[in-house]
């Protein structure tokens, strides 16, 4: 187990939870699993150990957030250990300062004190009034700017490290939560688990003085003040555990409930959302979700607060008991009435201090709970890394890849995506994959760009294994477009200089390159040119169309002068025109260049020098588009259906 991972216990009540709430967002019943565990034995025993279990794990997390608090200013984490301790000795210090003036009081009352004897104390206690303002805004200050210099820090972290990480990361199911929980949740943790530790330490410190100075009073009354907040502490540690377990049990309600409110909030939605008029069906269940959850909360607030007072009356009325003893030996002379005012102070400060052990170690429990998410990004290390002696990339990169006998199956997934495929591209070759949906072609574009490394087999550029050249120094040699390209919220020149960071400010070779996707014009024709912000996060952002933004992400990979160019289904959202005139550009931009491309448009697959047909995964056919004919296989099957379609509205 993870040093201050969740114990293993919670672990299974958690997946528990995750199974018992159902995997879609919009069906499915909403009632909230009960928090209290009921396969887990109940003695004081096990109980005990369960409290030793968690407190050594949350324990065990303490250095990991010092070494983060460190990081962030050793200076401003100096000064908050420092002023914790002073805060722990300063209401003990009070205490006994309003004794000794009560006393002084008493004295000169009954004739036997001097007026210098109480103004000497009164000065005293302004000093200590004083230097507890000074202290406690001090804390204030570090602890303000700790935190923000934490919540950069993290932030920082996170994201320096999410850039490392392989593809595969992101697509996993499960690294949706995590990066989420670490960029959002985690910064803001660190400092608050060194706080509620350092809370712990100035309570601890608290109530250690404050019980030496009732046994220099009176040894029976320290044992009391000791004994009283029992009641108060167990029945807090109960409810305070349960109120706990119940956040993270609602925890995957509330996500389905922003979800909820996110499809009837987000423009991207709202289309979909009137014309199939889901909107009164999600906010029902919305609001149906949100009554469920209400509804658990408030059972355990009220029977959390009405027992806990309860309890804690138990105390409040040992207390009172203490104090009225004190009161009458205090009337027969045999203690004093500074006595009796430093009981009464006393025991607020044990009992707070009690209860403050409790919430201190919870909330230390609890932040560590979401520090083991940011550790395990911070632990997750990419799998596709450079060898340890990276063999260079000739300055010349030919273009002859070859895959050989290449499978690949994604993590967690059962099927293939890709089976025994075997073939070759010519340098300066264009070869066109086709396939049907599923087939694997996208997948092959991610193993040519080292996104994912094969299960099986080996892919080849210029006859050397791609996994032998450091893969960022790989990725410089190939340009591509995806399938899924990215609208950058910036300019026009913007969205195409991201193609080649260095090309950034060049307005010339973005202009050339807008001009070869065939944007050149409708860029423009934009009110600021280049210059224009497109998308609607700006005030005056243009909205372009969606075929207007495929050409923009199709100028985007022109920039780059790579000599690998790798398209998916670069012409899906262009009208005839747009895709004719591309692809008669683009045996000019392709000379000397190994290009790959995704199609469904045959019409557009024919004119590559080759073309290769998977299917399920496997190299099913491959040729030139008359020899792929002949064969009369696949390939020609897909090819005559989507010409006699065609056709038939041509003779319509
Ligand atoms: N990240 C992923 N994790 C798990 N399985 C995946 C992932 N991406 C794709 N697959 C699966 O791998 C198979 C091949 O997917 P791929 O995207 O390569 O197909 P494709 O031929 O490009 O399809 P399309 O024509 O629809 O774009 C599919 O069955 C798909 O479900």
């Amino acid at each position: 187990m993870h040093g201050g991972g969740p114990p293993i216990g919670l672990r299974r009540r958690l997946r528990r939870a995750a199974s018992m709430v159902p995997d879609s967002g919009l069906t499915g019943p909403i009632e909230i699993p009960d928090p209290e565990p009921s396969d887990e034995p109940k003695d004081l025993r096990a109980r005990l150990h369960r409290l030793r279990t968690s407190a050594s794990g949350t324990v065990r997390g303490l250095p990991k957030v010092l070494r983060l608090t460190w990081q962030a200013s050793p200076v401003l984490t100096v000064l908050i250990a420092l002023s914790t301790v002073v805060s722990g000795v300063l209401p003990t210090l009070t205490a006994y300062v309003a004794k000794l003036l009560l006393d002084a009081v008493v004295a000169a009352v009954q004739g036997h004190g001097s007026t210098a004897r109480i103004v000497e104390i009164a000065v005293f206690e302004l000093g200590i009034f004083t230097f507890t303002a000074v202290s406690t805004a001090l804390t204030n200050v570090a602890q303000q700017l700790l935190q923000e210099r934490m919540t950069l820090t993290i932030r920082h972290q996170v994201m320096s490290h999410a850039a490392k990480l392989d593809l595969a990361f992101f697509e996993g199911s499960e690294s949706y939560d995590l990066l989420r929980q670490a960029s959002q949740e985690a910064p803001s943790r660190p400092l608050s688990m060194l706080t509620s530790a350092l809370g712990l330490v100035r309570t601890a410190i608290t109530f250690a003085s404050m019980i030496a100075l009732l046994v220099s009073v009176s040894p029976l009354l320290a044992l009391v003040a000791l004994l009283a907040p029992i009641p108060a502490f167990i029945s807090q540690s109960k409810y305070g555990s349960r109120a706990f377990l119940l956040a993270l049990y609602v925890s995957p309600i509330r996500r389905r409930m922003d979800y909820l409110n996110s499809l009837v909030t987000t423009d991207t939605y709202a289309k979909e959302t009137k014309l199939f008029g889901l909107g009164p069906y999600l906010v029902d269940r919305f609001r149906r979700l949100g009554q469920a959850y209400y509804a658990r909360e408030r059972k355990l607030t009220t029977k959390r607060n009405l027992v806990g007072t309860a309890w804690s009356l138990l105390s409040t009325a040992a207390g009172s008991g203490i104090a009225l003893y004190i009161a009458l030996e205090a009337v027969h002379g045999r203690l004093t009435i500074g006595d009796l005012a430093l009981y009464t102070s006393a025991a607020t400060a044990v009992q707070t201090a009690v209860s403050g052990l409790f919430t201190g170690f919870a909330g230390m429990y609890e932040n560590n709970l979401y520090l083991d998410t940011l550790y395990q990004i911070l632990g997750t290390t990419p799998r596709i890394t450079a060898p340890p002696k990276p063999r260079p990339l000739p300055e010349t990169v030919r273009g002859h890849v070859e895959f050989q006998d290449v499978s690949f199956t994604y993590p967690g997934a059962e099927e293939p995506a890709l089976d025994g495929v075997t073939f070759e591209i010519r340098p300066g070759e264009t070869v066109a994959v086709v396939g049907r949906n599923g087939a694997g072609k996208s997948t092959l574009i991610k193993l040519l760009c080292r996104l994912y490394d094969p299960t099986g087999g080996r892919i080849l550029l210029d006859g050397v294994d791609i996994r032998e050249f450091d893969p960022d120094e790989l990725r410089t040699r190939i340009s591509a477009m995806f399938q899924d390209y990215v609208t950058y919220q910036g300019t026009a020149a913007e969205n195409i200089g991201l193609g080649e960071l260095s090309a950034l400010d060049d307005r010339t070779r973005v202009a050339v390159a807008a001009d070869r996707a065939g944007v050149a014009e409708r860029i423009e024709r934009l009110p600021k040119g280049y210059d224009s912000p497109l998308g609607r996060w700006f005030d005056q952002g243009v909205s372009l169309s969606g075929g207007e933004w495929q050409k923009v992400a199709l100028a985007r990979a022109f920039l780059r002068d790579a000599p690998i160019l790798i398209l998916d289904e670069p012409t899906s959202a262009l009208d005839a025109q747009a895709e004719h005139d591309l692809f008669a550009r683009l045996r000019a931009l392709a000379a000397g260049r190994t290009t790959l491309y995704i199609s469904h448009r045959f019409s557009t697959v024919r004119q590559a020098e080759k073309i290769v047909l998977l299917d399920h995964g496997k190299l099913a056919e491959q040729g030139t588009h008359e020899e792929l004919m002949r064969l009369g296989g696949d390939y020609a099957d897909l090819f005559t259906l989507q010409a006699a379609a065609y056709l038939a509205d041509a003779v319509e």
